[in-house]
């Protein structure tokens, strides 16, 4: 397929059941301020609105390469579009980057949160104090969909000691920034909005409370996302249904994403490897080389321990995420042979018909 017969190319905003809000970007995957057609709208009064393009019944959208998976926010598609009928979705162009979590799902073991992120912001409150075994888990994931963690210490102003909190922060988010910012007072956003060049695509994840909405509201300088405040209505607190992609000022764009604050996160060995890189360095000095650093002689991590090197908490973390990463991946390795048996299966149900068909009646 040439690239000439493609057709435009958008950015899903949102997955609805059975179809795609998109936008049409540039060439980046950026999606424009102006839609081409129709009256230009200054950038004042807001967005433009997305167009729906309907998914086929299985609600997937074919790749490259033959096979088909769910769109996510923030994918890129080419569109096949011709003159009086609904446009289509093409293909969908490879992800630079997904935030992926894990899924029991019939067809997958992960499902995509969001694609083509540059930038995932680890938001993290200083009061109450941080939980560091969550910041690893986060940046784990965040490393693990292919975009640059940045970690962001929110309510300094409740923190007297937020400096000396957000060090030990920094000693567990080895090779990440680590800001600390006050969305109240302002402190500190400055570093933030320098990430939010033309282009980038960012996305917030942490637990709930940690004041994510506020944040990308002062960054954006106007209310994207709901906060926890109370509304005014006295209807309880807003809770964000869609997976979104918004604009932010300046060119960045948002994926606001409730999957993303409780986190059902798919760990794995790389992206663990990058999250703690001096535990892999010591246990790469360990005498036997499948050490589980229990008891054996000669290790490295056993020592560092001892003297304190390296914090038992970090240990124990690293050890639950290296735990988890394992059974995943001893579960996608049994979906992978299941799905070869089941595919043998059919094809040894396919040369039966084909015999019988074809076998000379007697
Ligand atoms: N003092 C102080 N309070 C803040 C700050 N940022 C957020 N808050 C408050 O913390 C509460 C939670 O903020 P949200 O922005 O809704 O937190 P969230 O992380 O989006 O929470 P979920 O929507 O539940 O995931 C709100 O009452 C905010 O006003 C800050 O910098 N300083
Ligand atoms: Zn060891």
């Amino acid at each position: 397929m040439s690239e000439q017969q493609d057709g435009p190319v958008v950015r899903v905003v949102r997955v609805d059941r059975h179809a795609v809000l998109v936008l049409p970007t540039d060439a980046a995957g950026t999606v424009e301020p102006v839609q081409g057609d129709g009256p230009a709208v200054p950038d004042a009064l807001g967005p433009p609105t997305p167009r729906r393009v309907e998914l086929d019944r299985d609600g997937l959208v074919p790749t490259g390469d033959g096979t088909r998976l769910a769109p996510t926010v923030g994918d890129v598609l080419v569109l096949d579009e011709r003159p009086g009928v609904p446009p289509r979705v093409h293909r969908l162009v490879p992800r630079r980057t997904a935030l992926v979590r894990d899924s029991a799902d019939r067809t997958s073991l992960t499902q995509a949160l969001a694609a083509n992120v540059d930038v995932v912001l680890v938001a993290e409150h200083l009061d109450p104090e941080p939980d560091l075994g969550r910041v690893e888990r986060l940046l784990t994931l965040a490393w693990r969909s292919g975009a640059q963690p940045v970690v962001v210490l929110t309510k300094a102003d409740l923190a007297p000691d937020a400096d000396a909190i957000a060090a030990e922060v920094a000693d567990a988010a080895i090779g990440v920034e680590v800001h600390v910012v006050s969305a109240t007072d302002g402190t500190g956003l400055e570093p933030l909005r320098a990430l939010l060049t033309p282009g980038t695509t960012i996305v917030v994840v942490g637990p709930s409370g940690a004041g994510k909405s506020t944040l990308v509201n002062a960054l954006a300088g106007r209310e994207v996302m709901a906060t926890g405040e109370r509304r005014a209505d006295g209807r309880g607190r807003h809770t964000t249904v869609h997976r979104e992609l918004v604009a932010l000022g300046g060119g960045a764009m948002l994926i606001d994403t409730p999957g993303v604050r409780g986190v059902g996160l798919v760990a794995d060995a790389d992206a663990l490897s990058t999250t703690f890189p001096d535990v892999e360095e010591l246990a790469a000095r360990c005498r036997f080389r499948d050490c589980a650093h229990a008891s054996e002689p000669g290790c490295a991590v056993r020592d560092a321990l001892d003297s304190g090197e390296l914090p038992q908490r970090r240990f124990a973390s690293w050890q639950r995420l290296a735990r988890e990463a394992a059974f995943q991946a001893r579960r996608a390795d049994a979906r992978l042979a299941a799905e070869a048996k089941a595919q043998h299966k059919r094809a040894t149900a396919d040369h039966h018909r084909h015999q019988r068909a074809t076998a000379p009646r007697r």
